[in-house]
């Protein structure tokens, strides 16, 4: 028998039934221990009901003690995966993690705005949870000029909302003051995590849509099992968006699926373990509070669901 390995003459017709599932893509690292990056994306667009493609950007050799070695893509087989998962996929909504260069940030926003994605959640990865870097220093200013601007929502910690705009974080008006300058770059929401917040009472995030300041806050969790919270985080904001969601909405079924994913520890690794990716299906998760600021007089003040 012969066995061709040529390409086909032909693309295979695209389907023209509706999908059964949203589809949803990611362009992130992989993280071989499996709690970050694509492993966590793919995860969670799983659990969520949303069929996960992956464009990769980086292969690390990592665990939850840390990483042991970063080997990037180069750009061209960057975008030659995202062309190859656009033009046929055709994902709903596009989620960036460790993008690493800003060779890549820059392959990445040619494809953004080439396709015109109206639903890209950036997820500004830094650092990970160990201290290893995971984006080049000079690639900090491309994604703020560069990606930025073409995002539906970014999702940065409180010390990459540090790095992106240079000022320091301490009090609640300078997360807010911090939220309006990256909204000013053209990014249309702002979500800043608070997981480093140094509140131990209650994580809280703040969702900036240019106007209104909204909260989403739930018990503080003490674990040491937090390994890829924030891609885990953007990953369930994104499939929420994939799946039709409006943004508020979006964000509050993230802080459920993160929430539960930190109260039921797998308990792998001797590290920063994974998160439990199925506690969200398993355990379900109450207790998230929601308010619109300003809250006085009570307006838009409540539980959301
Ligand atoms: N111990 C905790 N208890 C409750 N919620 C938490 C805890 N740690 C993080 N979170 C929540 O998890 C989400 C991710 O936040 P975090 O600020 O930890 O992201 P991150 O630093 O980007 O994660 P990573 O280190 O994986 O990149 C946020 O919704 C945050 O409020
Ligand atoms: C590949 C990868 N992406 C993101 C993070 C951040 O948690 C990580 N540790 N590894």
């Amino acid at each position: 028998m012969n066995i061709s390995l040529n390409k086909q003459q032909h693309p295979p017709e695209p389907s023209r039934q509706a999908p059964l599932v949203p589809a949803a893509a990611t362009i992130a690292g992989s993280d071989s221990g499996g709690g970050a990056g694509i492993q966590a994306d793919l995860k969670t667009f799983q659990e969520l009901g949303v069929f996960g493609a992956s464009a990769l950007t980086a292969v690390t050799a990592q665990n939850t003690l840390g990483v042991h070695g970063v080997h990037p893509i180069p750009p061209s087989m960057v975008t030659a995966q995202i062309d190859a998962v656009a033009e046929d996929i055709g994902p709903a909504a596009w989620k960036t993690g460790m993008l690493f260069s800003a060779e890549i940030i820059e392959a990445v926003a040619d494809r953004a705005s080439f396709y015109k994605w109206s639903r890209l959640v950036v997820d500004p990865v830094m650092i990970a949870k160990g201290g290893a870097s995971l984006l080049q220093e000079n690639a900090v200013q491309a994604l703020r000029s560069l990606l930025l601007p073409l995002a539906q929502v970014v999702t940065p910690n409180i010390p990459e909302a540090e790095a992106l705009t240079g000022m320091r974080i301490e009090a609640m008006a300078d997360r807010k003051e911090a939220a309006r300058r990256i909204h000013a770059w053209g990014v249309k929401y702002v979500v800043l995590k608070g997981g480093h917040g140094g509140n131990r009472a209650q994580s809280l995030d703040l969702l900036y849509d240019g106007r209104v300041f909204t909260e989403f806050a739930a018990p503080w969790i003490e674990t040491r099992h937090t390994h890829g919270t924030g891609c885990t985080f953007a990953a369930a904001l994104t499939a929420g968006l994939a799946s039709g969601l409006p943004m508020d909405e979006g964000v509050l079924l993230a802080k459920r699926f993160i929430q539960a994913a930190l109260t039921n520890p797998l308990n792998l690794g001797a590290g920063h373990g994974p998160t439990n990716h199925w506690g969200y299906n398993r355990q379900g998760t109450a207790g998230v509070f929601f308010q619109t600021a300003p809250a006085a007089a009570g307006e838009g003040e409540g539980w959301l669901r």
